[in-house]
């Protein structure tokens, strides 16, 4: 994708185009290292700081996840300079596998079919399957630049790590035993999804990223340092622009928790925006159950009043769902709502 201005396949419909100025949002910010404390009465006192957070808003900034501000650096960087590279460099990360929707790990961009039209996001992205080690597709991780996978591996040690900090805490806010999640597979796999946004001449007829929420239980974000573009909707005040915050982490809940939680937090919907001047980048790193597994309402969450109020699903089923949904634009949890 070049720079500049945009090709009439990436211009929205008019009702989709972005709000720019859009006010800004007021997101929680919960210092995570409490998570762990043996202090246990201040520990519930956060708790119930996060259960706000996770019901009301359903997204929240990380502080004090312990990861050094060099190597968050050290992984932009690497964004960076992949996407730098000349298209064959990157094309030589993809299958052969050419279907559309084609969700196959790998770079690439994306598309949405619509009876309408056709539309393209103004994004380029590479998806990498990343934990556990066996799920690794090394055809398609980067070879260049060079600190690549190093740097990702380094990296990912240290979201395993968190993402356990923050299922263990969701299960608390839920009432559950603090290792419901991490015992039933609920970390089985995480995803990350690489996304590169170039600067766009015409940011108000473009999007970074559709409307969409995640098909994760929650999804934990490397943003951008300097350059904000993530824009949440809000029941009450409609699209907002979330402002960045250095060296946070941001986590926004996804599909698969929404479901599980029998909807007492509902995973958020959320778009990109580009900009006339910079470039963008981040890095979402989808924390998805195993495979295998049933997706549905856990059953401590049924309750006499508050009766399942999701389908069941198997995992897989759902993400196959969940992509080709993506793909007409629309969500998979409207699937699933009984
Ligand atoms: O670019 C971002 O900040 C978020 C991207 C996103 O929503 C996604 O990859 O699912
Ligand atoms: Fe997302």
């Amino acid at each position: 994708m070049a720079n500049g201005s945009p090709h009439e396949h990436f211009v929205q419909k008019e009702s989709n185009r972005p709000i720019l100025d859009a006010p800004l949002a007021k997101i929680p910010v919960i210092d995570i290292s409490y998570a762990e404390s043996n202090d246990l009465g201040q520990r519930e006192l956060e708790d119930i700081k996060l259960r706000s957070a996770l019901s009301s808003e359903g997204l929240f900034h990380v502080l004090g996840h312990g990861i050094q501000p060099s190597l968050m650096e050290e992984v932009r960087n690497v964004i960076r300079l992949f996407f730098k590279q000349p298209f064959k460099e990157k094309q030589s990360c993809t299958t052969s596998d050419t279907q559309i929707p084609d969700f196959k790990a790998g770079y690439g961009d994306d598309v949405v079919i619509s009876d309408e039209q056709t539309t393209y996001d103004w994004n380029e992205k590479l998806l990498l399957n990343v934990y556990p080690k066996e799920t690794r597709d090394m055809d398609v991780w980067p070879q260049k630049p060079e600190s690549f996978r190093e740097t990702i591996y380094e990296f990912n040690e240290k979201m395993v790590i968190i993402a356990d900090v923050i299922l263990k805490a969701l299960a608390r806010t839920l009432g559950l035993d603090e290792f419901y999640f991490i015992k039933n597979g609920t970390k089985g796999r995480m995803v990350w999804r690489f996304n590169y946004y170039p600067s766009c001449s015409t940011p108000d007829l473009v999007l970074g990223m559709r409307a969409h929420s995640d098909g994760s239980s929650f999804t934990i974000l490397l943003q951008d340092n300097q350059v904000p573009g993530f824009q949440v909707f809000n029941n009450e005040f409609g699209w907002l622009n979330v402002p960045t915050l250095p060296n946070s982490l941001l986590v926004v809940l996804g599909d698969e928790i929404e479901i599980m939680s029998n909807g007492r937090y509902k995973s958020i919907v959320h778009k990109i925006v580009t900009n006339s001047e910079k470039e963008r980048i981040s890095l979402a790193m989808f924390v998805l159950s195993e495979l295998e597994n049933e997706l549905g309402p856990i059953n401590e969450l049924i309750e006499e009043g508050k009766p399942s109020s999701y389908k069941k699903i198997k995992v897989k089923d759902y993400g196959d769902a969940f992509f080709l949904k993506f793909a007409q634009g629309k969500r998979a949890i409207d699937l699933m709502r009984i």
